[in-house]
């Protein structure tokens, strides 16, 4: 494997970039007025190619792809994301799942060091750096029939159950094998996937495939809790990486033991497409789109008043008397005060897929919740919401996966190993 950087430089046997990075770079930088496009004619091509320029700091931010846990889940969620589930090929087993898991996880830590592959000619990613490239692998409840590993199969894994406001496409739902891609460049994000979708080969098909994005990291005066396609500031009340019982919740225990002891550190995904019906909710005035959520759209302010990250007042009355968080309030719902403590990490990227026949905006959110156990997270609080959200009007749920998502790997393993191999 070689470095990519040192890969275009010895090409070109000297410009330490190339003029598409440079130029890349001038337009990234230009806010900080790093370089100015009359610098660039001012000094010629060549001079600005003799001038090493250091990646900017999207492109060279680089996550681990080994560690106790999988990367993708307790970071940052990226500007792109993607996500592919495949199925088994007929005839593709235990012995064939395992090559596949080997070969995608050697090529997922080689480009998120921000190396070139063995045998990657294709170019899509080459001036830029690993652009904070995630890779997250996981199996559906029926890649264990399929691979012979029905007894090691998660309890965890039942399927979910039916909500009233579904209206699921078995198509783009469930899938053997689950991946998850993110980076904060779009073609960084792309050249994961393809090499990935090819290397599967004969093993597995691909059985569905969503893109999504989020908000470019510098596009704000400050990093910010992102905006949904609502216009709401969507992940404010997400556990942190610092509290104390944040692996708690996300993460399966690492001595974790029994038949599923291979999930020790991993977590469980559960996948959403909902779809936002965009032309209900923005006929709501301002007041009832902020009466429906419990927040204000401008800064995320809870209605019980102060600042994004005031702590939520479910209690607070009006001088009317009436609640400040409405009864039917998206966040009093959701809230793990409302639901035992059950309580997960969003991680979610928007999506849009054009419009359909009516006209209708086919847009939404790719919601993805993280958690120890899908019966403390996702599963109570949706039956809450399925019941007595008032967000859940303008919602459609159109497409839905659980995922046992393996804890990571050590240098020379893959993801998934101590099931396939133990
Ligand atoms: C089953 C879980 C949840 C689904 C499905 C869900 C969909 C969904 N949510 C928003 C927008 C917001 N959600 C917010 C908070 C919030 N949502 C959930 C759970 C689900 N949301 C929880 C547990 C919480 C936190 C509640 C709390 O403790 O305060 C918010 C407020 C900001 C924030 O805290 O993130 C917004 C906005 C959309 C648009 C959506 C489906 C498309
Ligand atoms: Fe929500």
């Amino acid at each position: 494997m070689a470095e990519k950087a040192d890969k275009t430089e010895q090409a070109a046997d000297r410009p330490l970039l190339t003029r598409r990075r440079l130029l890349g770079t001038a337009s990234a930088a230009g806010a900080a007025g790093l370089v100015a496009g009359g610098a660039a004619g001012a000094f010629g091509d060549r001079a600005l190619r003799e001038r090493p320029t250091a990646l900017t700091t999207v492109g060279s931010a680089a996550l681990p792809f080994h560690g106790s846990h999988q990367a993708g889940i307790a970071d940052p969620a990226q500007a792109h994301g993607h996500l592919l589930a495949f199925d088994l090929a007929p005839g593709a087993g235990r012995k064939a799942a395992a090559a596949l898991l080997r070969r995608w996880s050697a090529t997922a830590a080689a480009l998120t060091a921000g190396q070139v592959p063995d045998g990657d000619s294709t170019g899509i990613a080459l001036d830029a750096g690993p652009s904070s490239l995630t890779v997250t692998f996981g199996f559906g409840r029926s890649f264990f029939d399929r691979t012979g590993l029905t007894a090691r199969r998660p309890a965890a894994l039942e399927p979910l159950p039916a909500f009233t406001q579904d209206a699921l496409d078995p198509k783009r739902s469930d899938g053997d094998l689950w991946v998850q891609i993110g980076a904060d460049d779009a073609l960084v994000a792309f050249h994961a996937l393809r090499l990935l979708q090819r290397q599967a080969q004969d093993t597995a098909r691909l059985r569905w495939q969503m893109n999504g994005f989020n908000r470019t990291p510098g596009a704000t005066d400050r990093p910010r809790t992102a905006r949904n396609l609502m216009g709401q500031v969507d992940g404010t009340n997400n556990p942190k990486p610092t509290d104390s019982d944040f692996a708690a919740k996300v993460f399966v225990p690492g001595d974790h033991g029994g038949a599923d002891g291979w999930m020790a550190g991993g977590s469980y995904a559960v996948v959403r497409r909902i779809r936002m019906l965009l032309d209900s909710w923005e006929q709501l005035s301002l007041a009832r789109q902020e009466r429906v959520i419990g927040r204000r759209k401008s800064d995320g302010a809870p209605l019980s008043g102060g600042t994004e990250t005031t702590p939520v007042d479910l209690a607070k009355t009006l001088p009317d008397g009436s609640l400040a968080i409405a009864g039917d309030a998206h966040i009093r719902v959701a809230a793990p005060a409302s639901n035992q403590g059950a309580a997960m990490l969003r991680r979610a990227f928007s999506y849009h897929d054009g419009f359909l026949d009516d006209g209708a905006p086919d847009a939404g959110l790719l919601f993805i919740a993280w958690q120890a156990d899908p019966m403390k997270g996702f599963v109570p609080v949706q039956r809450k919401l399925d019941r007595g959200d008032g967000l859940s009007r303008f919602l459609r749920h159109e497409a839905s996966g659980l995922f046992a998502v393996p804890g990571g790997c050590a240098e020379g393993e893959y993801v998934g190993q101590r099931l396939l191999e133990g």
